[in-house]
């Protein structure tokens, strides 16, 4: 049985991502307000619109720390950023409900976000995928490297030089192949589990644009960097 060794490279790679990625935490912890108290839908939806707008610039702040992100064709660099910030809300969103709470305060959390505003076909997928993402009780440093391998995605819509792109997604890809089965002995499939959500995170893509123009209010204001980052308005 051939020893799995993470190499002196690996463990530098895995640091910078870890770091960069547990610098740029959301601010305000949007869990919190949500247990605190009951929302409108206007005020859910603002609340969305806010979160989701400082979680791309928190986004770009992470991939510009990703080894060898700003050595590709700047183009490709904003088609990558372009085409994995709705995954990388869902992710975090994910993550932030997968968190360990005091008992009954999922329960609660989940009531409210079924209550935002959210049109009800979209609850199925996106509590799935939730779960999902909490059943696999993924370290930090899980997270982190699932986050920068699914913003290395190369074949994202417009992106040129693909295989630049593979090159930075492969040591990713490695280092996390180790890390599950070093921290993961007993389960030979998690690795391929975790990638299994990225395939599951690209769906919630298709659905993401209707899921806001389908909630449940009057008039929805999107901020310009949403209308950039999001198929709307
Ligand atoms: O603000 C949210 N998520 C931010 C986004 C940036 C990163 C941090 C988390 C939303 C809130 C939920 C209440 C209604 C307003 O939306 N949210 C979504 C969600 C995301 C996309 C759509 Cl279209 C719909 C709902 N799922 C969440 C799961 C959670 F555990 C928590 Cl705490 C909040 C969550």
């Amino acid at each position: 049985k051939e020893k799995v060794k993470i190499t002196k490279e690996q463990q530098a790679l895995m640091k910078v991502v870890v770091e960069a990625y547990n610098r740029h935490q959301i601010p305000q912890d949007v869990a919190k307000k949500l247990l605190q108290e009951q929302y409108s839908e206007e005020e859910n939806f603002l609340l969305l619109t806010e979160m989701a707008t400082s979680q791309v610039q928190v986004l770009v702040e992470f991939t510009k720390n990703i080894p060898g992100f700003l050595s590709l064709n700047h183009e490709d660099q904003i088609a990558l950023l372009k085409g994995s910030a709705v995954e990388a809300m869902f992710l975090r969103s994910a993550q932030v409900f997968s968190r360990k709470m005091p008992n009954g305060h999922t329960e609660v959390l989940e009531e409210r976000i079924r209550k935002s505003g959210i049109s009800e076909e979209f609850m199925t997928p996106m509590f799935n995928f939730y779960k999902s993402i909490g059943e696999l009780h993924m370290m930090q440093e899980e997270q982190a490297l699932l986050t920068a391998i699914a913003i290395l995605t190369p074949d994202r819509p417009y992106v040129k030089d693909q295989q630049a792109v593979e090159r930075l997604q492969e040591p990713m890809l490695d280092v996390l192949r180790k890390l599950c089965v070093l921290q993961h002995p007993q389960e030979p499939q998690y690795f391929a589990r975790l990638l299994g959500r990225l395939t599951e995170l690209r769906t919630l893509n298709h659905y993401h644009a209707e899921m806001l123009t389908s909630w449940r209010m009057n008039d929805h204001k999107f901020t310009p960097l949403l209308c950039e980052i999001w198929d709307v308005e």
